[in-house]
């Protein structure tokens, strides 16, 4: 049956510090290491052996990966890295304190730039401190200057379609270590979640989520592989 594995990076030194990051390239904590083996370790022990991996071109999560798959025995697999999969970018936000951009514009305003479907955080200042624009690793590519979940669901979703799927369709086990809302974009997706619901799902650090699909390709309910 092909099954899908979904998870998010351990803890990154922005999470800890509680700032904007999106396409900011932030490492692991040590907490976040211990959270991307422990995420390993549970897949071998229940025997949910990814089979081929996805990724996005963000350290955070493909530090995750590398420790979770050679937790459960498997650094030998393909993996494919795309910019697709990378954090929603946080525009003009990027860097700053989330409880002191709370403070200054209100916890209204920065739930709705947080979890709004389709309210884009302000833009970044082409060129600023944060802009990875100049980074390697994009040339070639239009690096956006903010997005919504909604623009962030117009990059994952073609590239689920075009590049993950057909792997999973061919019998695969699929592993995609992400981030918090491209994984958002998935989930949204695959378990049919209004626009409206969908600013209540919080997607834990280090938390494997499973789909399971059927014979038609349909995936069933989500689950927590801990809790299975
Ligand atoms: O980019 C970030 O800051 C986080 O990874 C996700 O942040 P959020 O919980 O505000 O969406």
């Amino acid at each position: 049956m092909p099954t899908l594995i979904l998870v998010r990076h351990g803890q990154s030194q922005w999470n800890l510090e509680n700032r904007f990051t999106g396409w900011w390239d932030v490492d692991l904590t040590e907490k976040g290491v211990e959270e991307a083996k422990a995420a390993g370790v549970l897949l071998k022990e229940k025997g949910v052996l990814p089979t081929v991996a996805f990724t996005s071109f963000q350290t955070r999560a493909i530090k995750t990966l590398n420790l979770a798959l050679e937790e459960a025995g498997r650094l030998w697999l393909p993996v494919t890295k795309d910019w697709r999969l990378n954090e929603r970018h946080y525009g003009g936000l990027t860097g700053l304190n989330k409880q002191e951009t709370r403070d200054k514009h209100g916890d209204e305003q920065v739930h709705i730039w947080r979890r709004s479907f389709d309210t884009p955080p302000p833009p970044m200042e082409p060129g600023s401190e944060y802009d990875p624009g100049a980074d390697p690793r994009y040339a070639g590519i239009d690096v956006p200057y903010t997005e919504s979940l909604k623009l962030t669901i117009e990059r994952v979703l073609p590239y689920w379609e075009s590049d993950i799927f057909p792997v999973l369709a061919s019998g695969e086990t699929v592993i995609i270590s992400a981030h918090g809302n491209s994984l958002r974009a998935l989930v949204k997706h695959l378990s049919g979640i209004s626009d409206e619901d969908i600013t209540g799902l919080e997607i834990p650090t280090g938390q494997p989520i499973i789909y399971e699909f059927d014979d038609a390709m349909q995936p069933g309910e989500r689950y927590y592989l801990k809790d299975s």
